[in-house]
């Protein structure tokens, strides 16, 4: 985004054709559109219903519910102007039409709205992630998280960090400047120290909820697995609901790994069918055999999948998730007869009669449930969190174990620099285009 002034505008509701549909603008021009095309700019935070104007022949485009947000309380901080239109193609069309034909007016770009935000100080980085993820939330759970980080849990427990370091920071170097004076030692008192170890104490333990932010995002990660021909894509089907996988008779039939995406009582997983494991001739399927077993490893939990009418052998040692959770299922138990028990402590299936599928799920939520539980709303969600709360850690770690003072001042500077990278008060310009090419246009 080099052209980060003038005045912007985007569709920022969704597919047309819709009942309504939303125009955004934003920007120092905001007010003379609205004189220009709704002949007023309505009192702040008024509906106003309106006939919008072509700006160049007067002819009317559209009767609009017309709102004016005046800077800086907006969600940009500038002036804003929403024009809620008919949701037709050609009526949205026309009106994006004519907004571009202002001088000064121009389109924005994806993510350009919440930039905004961010330059103005209306969000922290934090604030601007949990939106991201609000909008793309599909589940209740990613959806409290989203926005409990939207409103600042995860940002402001950050911040309060940065401000006890800072002023942890600010005893520390005004004591090494009387000492200069005085020409004494500087010392760090009892009580700094105290402060130093709750602060590390308390960012140990943010880093040892490790990456159930991360899987909250992006879902439980559950690898199907097992020999060829076991069920595992009619597994994945019936959960999903719909065909997502091929299912044939023939042993070797999935290649490729899919990935389904579940809603398990509120609760995000990532549903994931491989190719059944054997000693393949093909390269095709030795290269499909390859994948199930790198996302195995990744996997929280591989439902290791066998046909129960056939001899079992078990799971494989090589099959461990890095998680170290594996379920065995026998499945087609309908061929095995009624009352069919796997014996172990497999759980018995059959996809094709629908048996043992409620219980499989009520597992699986439970398990889901169990790996996000006791995690606060205040959580680390992407990597770059992780990676900064790990060098604040480090910082101060190296703090406590130096005697001199100002070269623990020094430390607790990185402490702090870590954390504001994290909310973006201090450079980021890096990360910044990554983070907001995430959104869509208009948001
Ligand atoms: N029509 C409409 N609905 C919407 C949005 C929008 O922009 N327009 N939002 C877009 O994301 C969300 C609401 N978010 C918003 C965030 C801040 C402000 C705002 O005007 N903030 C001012 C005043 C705050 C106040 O009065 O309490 C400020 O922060 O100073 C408006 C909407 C969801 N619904
Ligand atoms: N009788 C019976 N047949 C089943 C059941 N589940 C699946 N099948 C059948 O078993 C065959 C193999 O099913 P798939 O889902 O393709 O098996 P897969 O494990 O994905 O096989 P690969 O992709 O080759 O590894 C198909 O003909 C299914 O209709 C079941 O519960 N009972
Ligand atoms: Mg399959």
């Amino acid at each position: 985004m080099d052209n980060r002034t003038g005045t912007i505008f985007a569709l920022s509701s969704g597919a047309l054709p819709s009942a309504i549909a939303v125009v955004r603008l934003s920007g120092p021009r905001v007010r003379f559109v609205l004189e220009t095309m709704a002949g007023i700019v309505p009192e702040p935070r008024r509906a106003m219903l309106r006939a919008l104007k072509d700006p160049r022949d007067g002819a009317v485009l559209d009767e609009a519910v017309v709102l004016f947000f005046e800077g800086p309380a907006s969600a940009t901080g500038e002036d804003v102007a929403e024009f809620h239109v008919h949701g037709g193609r050609a009526v949205v069309g026309a009106v994006l039409e004519a907004l571009g034909s202002f001088e000064g007016v121009r389109p924005a770009e994806a993510g350009e709205f919440s930039r905004r935000a961010f330059d103005n100080g209306k969000l922290d980085l934090t604030r601007v992630e949990g939106l991201a993820d609000l909008i793309a939330a599909e589940t209740e759970a990613q959806r409290r998280q989203a926005l409990s980080q939207l409103c600042g849990s995860f940002g402001d427990l950050v911040e309060g960090w940065r401000r006890r370091l800072i002023g942890l920071r600010a005893r520390i170097e005004a004591g090494l400047d009387f000492a200069e004076e005085e020409d004494v030692l500087a010392s760090v008192t009892d009580a700094d120290r105290a402060v130093l170890s709750d602060l590390r104490i308390g960012i140990e333990t943010k880093l040892g909820e490790g990456r159930s932010g991360e899987r909250l995002r992006d879902g439980l990660q559950v690898a199907l697995m097992g020999p060829p021909n076991a069920g595992k894509s009619s597994l994945m089907n019936a959960l999903a609901k719909r065909d997502v996988a091929i299912v044939t008779e023939e042993a070797g039939t999935t290649r490729d790994v899919l990935e389904v995406h579940l809603d398990l009582s509120g609760y995000p997983v990532m549903l994931i069918d491989t190719a059944g494991l054997r000693e393949a001739e093909g390269i095709v399927e030795r290269e499909g055999i390859r994948r199930a077993l790198a996302r195995g490893s990744d996997a929280d939990l591989v439902l290791w999948m066998e046909d129960a009418s056939g001899r079992r052998t078990g799971v494989p040692d090589g099959v461990v998730s890095a998680a170290g959770t594996v379920w065995p299922i026998a499945n087609k138990a309908d061929l095995v007869g009624d009352g069919f028990d796997a014996g172990d402590d497999a759980l018995a299936i059959s996809v094709k009669t629908g048996a043992g599928l409620d219980r499989l799920q009520e597992k699986l939520a439970a398990f889901a449930g169990e790996k996000f539980a006791g995690l606060g709303s205040a959580m680390a969600t992407r990597e770059r969190h992780r990676a900064a709360l790990t060098a604040c850690r480090d910082a101060l770690v190296r703090a406590e174990a130096v005697g001199d003072a100002e070269l623990m001042a020094e430390e607790l500077r990185h402490a702090g620099d870590a954390l504001g990278r994290i909310t973006g008060r201090i450079d980021v310009e890096d990360v910044l285009d990554v983070i907001f090419a995430e959104f869509c246009i208009g948001k």
